[in-house]
């Protein structure tokens, strides 16, 4: 049963990720890629959808107040004597009492104390360039023994194709007296590769031993094509060794040095891990389905490259010095891009694929009973105006921070604002995705301008042919049509959509892109109007009210959802820019309180659960964390410390 999203820690090689548990389960994995199907996927089912603990089969007594579940795991454990691990139980689920990253690394070290001694759990994937071989996929696992004797249990259990499929697990000998372990089902065969004899029992592969003070015993996990030949048997400590290496060297780049700097760190190392290494592209998140509402529907796949996503960790990435990133994307949305942009999508697979169709997994209960569990994203179809800003504006500051000039940039550049002209006109589905009714959002028509104003600034700067003055037209007219159609005089705050009374937290970016000056009374109103109407009871910002004032979702979906971190943040960075620098730092820290024990969010907060909600560890929320600590450190807000 998985735990709340906030026990997960990542781990990853560029090209996949795992979540792993506190209680020393993967519960997701999906292989080789992101948006492969996943062998793990207990996550949003059952044990029976798959995962594979590592942790202390000696384990400590309940305290009264265990949660219910570890209660009845540990129930069947035989509590005097020499400890007998039941047939029934898979690996008990104690919580580690410690866990960490490795320094400034996706490496995680989980850490267990027993009655009969302490254990650590180390947990990477090596990135694949450093992998022997043909760079195949490698998850290690490396137990330690700290003190004392710890009789230890390893229990994995790979269901492939999301949990649906039960491979044909068998056991390899070698010619040097040793065995490898190997699943295999269609395309896929992943091999187990450990240094503990195993066994198989309720189509379950298991490892019992004891490990002692200064002991090492490492697993290795490899994905390989089925009908290739076997992988080669890693190395796990020279992977582990090479992988620290990695990201140390990585983290060294990082310009960034002031105030925040762990949680600055820890955002830039996970953006990085959502980063697809052979293309560039950039996941959202590397899960589907975790609710944003719990219980409820709102549960989609956020494995793909978002063009407004990408963008903004983009210029996260560039502001912070990390430039070859930022050259790999620009490479890959011209791919992705490439052709007519009337083609233009607003989502794309992570080496560009277009068809991202949306299916429903019914076999899966879902993360605490969210269903559907979805692949692929409706929201690929849709149009989406702000895409076109987003992207412009993250090609406009990669040129601006140096990037080397990419004639086929300007004429995407050129090329989308040709289409803007045309098309700025209509309503959309805007930055939220909408399923309702589209709808002409000023976010929307913001975002146009922005793409212009940047393109403008491009044609006055560099010797490229462009319509300059046609487009400075069309500048003033998006704004005055903004300011006109947007702003409600009497309540002094702009709105969701044209001749709407909702509001909408992604108006906190008017004055973050330029559209006005952060003390222009319209901006200070609209601040003003969503600290009244949005904030949640415990101070955090929502992105719209779910409910519309007719008694209809605005987005067209049952059900609630919780507050949105990314507009957190941009709440923050307003009251920076208009001068509330105090109240800025306050909320920013709130929000950093929100991260879990090794500094990950997720999409939401529920602020009745008090538990982090949507899919996790989510791209969105840490490129806003980055931005405003950025920001508040250029203001000044330590000065009067
Ligand atoms: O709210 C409904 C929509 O929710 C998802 O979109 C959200 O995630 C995207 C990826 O981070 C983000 O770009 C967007 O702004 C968010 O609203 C989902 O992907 C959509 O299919 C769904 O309609």
């Amino acid at each position: 049963m998985a735990g709340r999203i906030e026990d997960y820690a990542l781990i990853g090689d560029m090209q996949t990720a795992a979540l792993v548990s506190r209680d020393g389960a993967v519960d997701w994995l999906c292989l080789p890629r992101f948006d492969s199907p996943a062998v793990f996927a207990g996550l949003l089912g059952t044990d029976e959808h798959g995962f594979w603990r590592i942790g202390p089969a000696d384990v400590p007594p309940a305290p009264a107040a265990f949660p219910q579940v570890l209660q009845h795991e540990l129930s069947e454990f035989e509590s005097s004597g020499e400890l007998r691990i039941p047939a029934t139980a898979h690996a008990p689920a104690v919580p580690a009492d410690r866990r960490r990253y490795r320094g400034d690394s996706l490496i995680l070290e989980q850490e267990w104390d027993t009655e009969r001694g302490s254990v650590r759990v180390t947990d990477f994937m090596p990135p694949r360039h450093l992998t022997e071989g043909s760079g195949v996929p490698q998850m290690i696992r490396i137990v330690e023994g700290l003190s004392g004797r710890v009789r230890m249990r390893s229990a994995l259990r790979m269901r492939f194709s999301y949990g649906r499929v039960v491979p044909w697990v068998h056991r390899i000998d070698e010619p040097d007296g040793s065995y490898r372990t190997v699943a295999v089902a269609g395309p896929d065969s992943v091999w187990l590769d450990g240094e503990a004899e195993s066994y198989g029992r309720n189509l379950t592969t298991y490892s019992d031993f004891t490990i002692r003070k200064g002991e090492r015993v490492a697993f290795a996990l490899t994905w390989q094509a089925s009908h290739l030949r076997a992988p080669d048997r890693p190395d796990a400590e020279a992977a582990l060794a090479a992988t620290e290496e990695f990201w140390r060297g990585w983290v060294e780049q990082c310009t960034f040095s002031g105030h925040y700097r762990e949680p600055v760190i820890r955002s830039l190392i996970t953006l990085k891990a959502l980063t697809y290494a052979p293309t560039g592209g950039i996941v959202a998140a590397p899960t589907t389905s975790l609710p944003e509402d719990i219980g409820g529907v709102r549960n989609w796949d956020y494995r793909y490259t978002w063009l407004r996503d990408a963008a903004i960790t983009l210029s996260s990435l560039l502001r912070t010095g990390y430039r070859e990133e930022a050259r790999a994307w620009r490479e890959w949305l011209l791919r992705a891009v490439a052709g007519d942009p009337e083609n233009l999508q607003i989502m794309y697979g992570i080496a560009g694929e277009r068809e991202l169709g949306e299916m429903e997994l019914d076999w899966l209960p879902g993360y605490e009973g969210s269903t559907p569990v979805r692949t692929g994203n409706g929201a690929a179809d849709q149009l989406q105006l702000d895409v076109y800003g987003e992207v412009v504006e993250a090609l406009h500051l990669a040129h601006m921070t140096g990037l080397a000039r990419s004639d086929h940039a300007h004429l995407l550049q050129l090329k989308l604002i040709g289409y803007l002209e045309k098309h700025w006109t209509e309503p959309d589905e805007g930055i939220w995705e909408v399923r309702g009714p589209r709808r002409h959002f000023v976010h929307s028509k913001v975002m146009a301008w922005v793409a212009v104003d940047r393109t403008i600034k491009l044609l006055e700067g560099t010797p490229t042919d462009g319509p300059i003055e046609r487009w400075r037209k069309l500048r003033d007219d998006i704004h005055r049509d903004v300011c006109d159609k947007g702003y409600d005089t009497e309540r002094n705050t702009f709105t969701q959509y044209y001749g709407g009374k909702e509001l909408d937290a992604s108006l906190l970016l008017i004055p973050q892109v330029g559209f006005l000056p952060p003390d222009d009374k319209r901006v200070i109103g609209t601040i003003e109007a969503i600290q009244r109407e949005l904030l949640t009871e415990d101070g955090f910002v929502l992105r719209y009210p779910t409910h519309g004032q007719d008694g209809r979702n605005v987005d067209g979906l049952p059900g609630d959802e919780g507050a949105f971190l990314a507009c957190s943040f941009w709440l923050a960075d307003d009251l920076a820019m208009i001068g509330r620098v105090g109240e800025a730092r306050d909320l920013f820290e709130k929000l950093l309180a929100l991260r879990n024990d090794v500094g990950l969010l997720a999409e939401e907060w529920d602020p009745r659960r008090k538990r982090q909600v949507g899919n996790f560890p989510q791209a969105f929320s840490h490129v806003p964390l980055i931005d405003t600590a950025l920001r508040l450190n250029a203001s000044g807000a330590y000065q009067e410390r």
